[in-house]
């Protein structure tokens, strides 16, 4: 059987066989990707370009892409550059850890600072953060607010359509691999949002798998500086490898904000060096930096519905809605995964809080359940399902065709904060989940309840849970 080597090397992109093992292609590989010109394709030019054009010529040859087994093909695009993170590591580049990003510069806005919640918003105490989390993540819903009516297909900038086809293609099979549930979900939205998700699920796969897959140990600051490198690049219209393009594509066509992508490396960045979270506000930065960010990246595909569109204050509290989904489903996470952190050495809970409810690290470390940490988890499940709740009234603001993915995903996902309850708290050896069966009994109750009119389905979730202190 040829290998996944020579197999990811006849799909033709360099990036494959770098991934494979081919040193000649080192340069065009995901994280070590200094942008060449000489290999980049503008708007007009991508179909002359190396190296989709090579993938053309294969087309056009051999009449068909050559078919690469979708595991191997995944796991290779996925492969980061274990040598140019070693090279980086002896550059002694950790610095770029430190870097902290300058283009925050507006004020935050009062309507946009988690409004309905009332949650610790004390001033960050890290002396390389100069703006607080909330104006932070403000400044990103701002400039992601502010795009919505921006369409940007420029005049015959489009790209060719059969390779972009491909691109696509490829992109729902790495989201089908690596998350079945969700790929069966975007099966409810039209086919062009469909497809966009997926190219955005992909690129915050790959930026996760940066940190988290197999070659994290090896990854650096620098590394991620060449990603984030790509990523402006992908925004400028030169992408470097089919997936890029097909995200190129996607933002092209919807109004995405690059600020959010970036955010996302940040988040990155953070979880290279910091294993600790002083404060919700620190968490709750993080938080959005992950997941926070996907709500931003997502609505402007999902579409606003159109008695909202227009009105500006309306379009920014979507947003904020949207925001706080990604931050309900990063908490649920991190709830759910508290012991399995704590194998890694890590906690992503806020040490204050902890400390609030007579819970110590030693506690979590220990793993066990006690009347304290019952409490404390009480605490940090009604603060999860107010933001879900937040999202929920958000979800209704959606464009009609969008909001039964979406709720049915927030559905989802907030049952497993049921979970977490259903087994006494113990987060440590348990990990909480939610039965296939019930998952799709919960599919035609979010249809029904998202085609609801807006004003019914908020009356009913406004009343959801309140944070106890
Ligand atoms: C199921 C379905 C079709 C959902 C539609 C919703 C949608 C478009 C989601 C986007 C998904 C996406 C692009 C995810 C990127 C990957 C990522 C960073 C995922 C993280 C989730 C957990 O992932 P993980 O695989 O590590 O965890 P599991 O072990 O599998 O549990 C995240 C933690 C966060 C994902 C964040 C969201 C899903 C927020 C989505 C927000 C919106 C779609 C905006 C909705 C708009 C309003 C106004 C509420």
């Amino acid at each position: 059987m040829q290998s996944c080597a020579a197999q990811a090397a006849g799909a033709g992109t360099a990036a494959f066989r770098f991934a494979a093992g081919d040193p000649s292609a080192r340069t065009t590989d995901a994280a070590s990707s200094s942008y060449d010109a000489s290999r980049s394709y503008g708007n007009r030019s991508l179909l002359r370009a190396d190296p989709l054009e090579q993938l053309r010529g294969r087309q056009v040859g051999a009449g068909r892409v050559p078919q690469v087994p979708r595991k191997a093909c995944v796991q290779a695009i996925l492969r980061v550059d274990r040598e140019a993170a070693d090279r980086d590591r002896e550059d002694g580049s950790e610095k770029g850890a430190q870097r902290k990003r300058s283009s925050f510069s507006l004020q935050a806005s009062s309507s946009l600072a988690m409004p309905s919640l009332d949650f610790p918003r004390s001033r960050s105490t890290s002396p390389v953060r100069q703006k607080t989390a909330q104006e932070r993540v403000d400044d990103a819903v701002r400039k992601q607010a502010a795009l919505m009516a921006d369409i940007r297909i420029p005049p015959g900038a489009e790209m060719d359509g059969e390779l972009l086809e491909t691109a696509y293609e490829r992109s729902g099979e790495v989201c089908a691999e690596y998350a079945k549930t969700f790929y069966l979900g975007t099966k409810l939205m039209t086919p062009e949002r469909q497809r966009a998700i997926w190219a955005i699920y992909v690129w915050c796969r790959r930026t996760d798998e940066l940190v988290d897959g197999p070659n994290a140990s090896h990854i650096t600051p620098a590394a991620l500086d060449r990603w984030e490198q790509r990523l402006e690049d992908v925004f400028a219209g030169k992408p470097f490898d089919m997936l890029d393009a097909a995200l190129t594509d996607t933002v092209r066509k919807f109004p995405v904000h690059i600020q959010p992508f970036r955010d996302m490396i940040d988040g990155m960045r953070m979880d290279l060096y910091k294993k600790r979270y002083e404060t919700f506000e620190e968490l709750y930065l993080y938080c959005y930096n992950v997941a926070g960010t996907v709500g931003l990246m997502s609505t402007p595909v999902m579409g606003i519905a159109p008695e909202y569109a227009e009105d500006e204050d309306a379009v920014r509290e979507i947003y904020d809605d949207a925001l706080a989904l990604g931050i309900a489903n990063q908490l649920t996470n991190i709830l759910r995964d508290v012991g399995e952190d704590a194998r890694r050495g890590r906690i992503y809970l806020p040490l204050e809080e902890l400390s609030r409810f007579g819970v110590t690290e030693q506690d979590i470390f220990d793993g066990v359940v006690t009347d304290r940490w019952r409490s404390f988890m009480r605490w940090q499940l009604a603060r999860a399902r107010d933001y879900f709740a937040k999202a929920e009234r958000g979800v209704m603001k959606l464009d009609r065709q969008s909001r039964w993915p979406v709720y049915a995903s927030l559905v989802l996902y907030r049952q497993i904060l049921d979970s977490i309850e259903k087994n006494d708290f113990d987060n440590f050896h348990k990990r909480a989940y939610v039965p296939k069966f019930k998952k799709l009994l919960s599919l035609p109750e979010a249809f029904v309840r998202s085609q609801l009119p807006h004003s019914s389905h908020g009356l009913k979730v406004a009343s959801s849970s309140k944070v106890a202190e």
